[in-house]
C-alpha cells in the first residue's frame, strides 16, 4: 500500500535522511524508532507530502504522491492522516470539540466513511459516533479543548484522525505528553481501532515499549540512516543491530 523508495532529505548541507525505503502493507502497523534528530519525524512528514524530498519517492495506493496535484492530490491526502505528539495543537481552542472531530469530513463533502453512513445528514451525530468509538462520553461533544484532560483531548485528535476512514494514520509520538497511566489506555485504543478499521500504522517514537505493544515490524533510524528492519518478536535476537540493542538496553534501564 505504502512504498518509500531511497528518500533523501538534507537541511542546510547536512543530511536528515539518507537513502531509506521501506514498505507498509495494508493493514499493517510499523514503528520507526531512533533517538531525537534520527529524522524519524522528517520521514513522516514526506511521507505525509508535507515535505518533499530530495531524492526518491513515495508510492501510495499505486500513486506517486510528490507528483500528484490539485484535485488528485486532496483525493490521496483523505486516505492519509497524522495524530501529533501534542493533541492541543490539531484542536481549535475557539471551537467546541465536535466541531474540530467533524472538520475534515467538511472538507471532503462526498466522503461518508461506512461506520457514519446511517447518520450522515447530520454533522453532530457523526461527531457522537465518532466520540463513541475513540471511547468518550458525549456529554464532552460542547466542551472546549482547555476543558479536557490530555489524554481526553488526545481521543478527540484520534477521532478527527480516523474521521475520513483513512488507510493509514501515521502516530508522531502520540503518548509522550500524555501521563503513564493514560498512556496505555490510548495505546489500548490506538490498537482496537487498527483492528475495527484494518487502518495501518506508521507508529513513530522512542519509547520501545509502546512500539513493540502497537507493530508487527520495526525500523531502525540513526542519523537518518536505516542501520536494523525486523520483526518485532526479534527485537531481542542477538543479530540486531548494535545501536538496536543500545535503544532497547536504554529503554529497560529507564524502566529500572
Ligand atoms: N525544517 C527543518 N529545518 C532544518 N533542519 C531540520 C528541519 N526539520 C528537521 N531538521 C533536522 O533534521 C534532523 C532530523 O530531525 P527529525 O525532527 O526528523 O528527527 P526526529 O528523529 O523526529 O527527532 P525528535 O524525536 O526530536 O522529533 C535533525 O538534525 C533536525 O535538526
Amino acid at each position: 500500500m505504502l512504498h518509500v523508495n531511497s528518500i533523501s532529505k538534507t537541511y542546510h548541507s547536512k543530511p536528515a535522511l539518507s537513502d531509506i525505503s521501506l514498505y507498509v502493507h495494508a493493514g499493517e502497523s510499523i514503528g520507526i524508532i531512533g533517538e531525537s534528530g534520527s529524522g524519524k519525524s522528517t520521514l513522516g512528514k514526506i511521507i505525509l507530502g508535507l515535505e518533499k524530498p530530495d531524492q526518491g519517492d513515495v508510492h501510495f495506493r499505486g500513486s506517486n504522491l510528490h507528483t500528484l496535484k490539485g484535485q488528485a492530490l486532496k483525493a490521496f491526502r483523505r486516505h492519509l492522516q497524522i495524530v501529533f505528539q501534542d493533541p492541543a495543537g490539531s484542536l481549535n481552542p475557539k471551537l467546541p470539540v465536535w466541531k474540530s472531530v467533524v472538520e475534515p469530513l467538511e472538507n471532503y463533502p462526498d466522503v461518508i466513511p461506512s461506520f457514519l453512513k446511517e447518520v450522515r445528514h447530520d454533522r453532530k451525530k457523526m461527531a457522537e459516533v465518532l466520540f463513541q468509538k475513540v471511547g468518550l462520553s458525549p456529554e464532552l461533544l460542547e466542551r472546549y479543548p482547555h476543558q479536557l484532560s490530555g489524554g481526553q483531548k488526545q481521543r478527540i485528535a484520534v477521532a478527527r484522525g480516523i474521521s475520513l476512514e483513512p488507510d493509514l494514520l501515521v502516530c508522531d509520538e502520540p503518548t509522550s505528553s500524555l501521563d503513564v497511566s493514560v498512556q496505555a489506555q490510548v495505546l489500548n485504543l490506538l490498537k482496537k481501532l487498527q483492528r475495527d478499521l484494518n487502518l495501518s500504522f506508521l507508529f513513530i517514537s522512542h519509547d520501545i515499549a509502546a512500539v513493540q505493544f502497537m507493530c508487527e515490524r520495526i525500523v531502525v533510524l540513526k542519523d537518518g540512516i536505516l542501520v536494523d528492519a525486523f520483526l518485532t518478536n526479534e527485537l531481542f535476537s542477538a543479530s540486531r543491530h548494535p545501536y538496536t540493542k543500545m535503544l532497547v538496553e536504554m529503554s529497560m534501564e529507564q524502566d529500572r
